[in-house]
């Protein structure tokens, strides 16, 4: 009975393998609360969840977003002109299966490596129209400190242009001084950033602008 706790104590060292990706996400949320990180999804994977992004708003299951939580939502478009869906990881096609290991291989090395306690996860779809953008925010909502981390990934297309605009922008502190950051929404390009603490905004989009945003949360 000793020497199985023992064992299994050691095979619990033994299985954890420094993630330099990961590890460098965790260094970046704690010095600058925000990390960029290129090619987190391959251009096989984010070609299979554009596909399975544009398949799904075809068939018109995409709804106005809204402002405020799931339970208290209302739309407003001067503040926000995006279609979303969210995805249901107990109904995921081979796609968002892929996608869904890779978030749950990184949560499962943030908990163990960073005693965050993410508990839960929300993700949708999102597809800004021409013409659309979204106002600065934060994203968290009155009453709900659940969010944690918002995850962002970009699904345009290889030829995604600065021109076409849609950069997000993360209102950066830096010793008291406001700084903005423009991160351009390239395929396969990954945010990760501080939910409580990072306001942001959407510049408005020249072209149909696509990603799958999301949240870890601790309950
Ligand atoms: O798409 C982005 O770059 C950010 C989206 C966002 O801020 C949100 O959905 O809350
Ligand atoms: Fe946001």
């Amino acid at each position: 009975m000793k020497d199985t706790l023992v064992e299994s104590q050691i095979f619990e060292n033994i299985d954890f393998v420094e993630n330099p990706q990961y590890e460098k996400v965790i260094n970046d949320i704690i010095s600058q609360q925000y990390s960029v990180v290129e090619d987190f999804f391959s251009k096989e994977e984010v070609h299979a969840l554009r596909q399975s992004l544009l398949e799904k708003h075809e068939e018109d299951r995409f709804k106005k977003a809204a402002i405020g939580n799931r339970v208290n939502e209302v739309i407003v478009k001067s503040i926000r002109g995006d279609v979303i869906l969210w995805i249901d990881e107990t109904k995921a096609n081979a796609a968002e299966q892929l996608f869904f290991n890779k978030i749950n291989s990184l949560v499962n090395y943030l908990n163990k490596t960073c005693f965050l306690g993410i508990l839960h996860k929300e993700f949708h779809y999102a597809l800004y129209p021409k013409g659309t953008f979204y106002k600065r925010h934060l994203d968290t909502f009155q009453n709900d400190d659940r969010r944690k981390l918002s995850f962002v990934c970009y699904l345009n297309d290889e030829d995604w242009q600065p021109e076409n605009g849609g950069e997000l922008v993360l209102y950066l502190d830096e010793n008291g001084n406001e700084v903005p950051k423009s991160i351009y929404p390239f395929p396969g390009r990954v945010v990760i950033f501080e939910s409580q603490i990072i306001e942001h905004e959407v510049k408005p989009v020249e072209t149909e602008r696509l990603s799958i945003t999301g949240w870890l949360k601790t309950r």
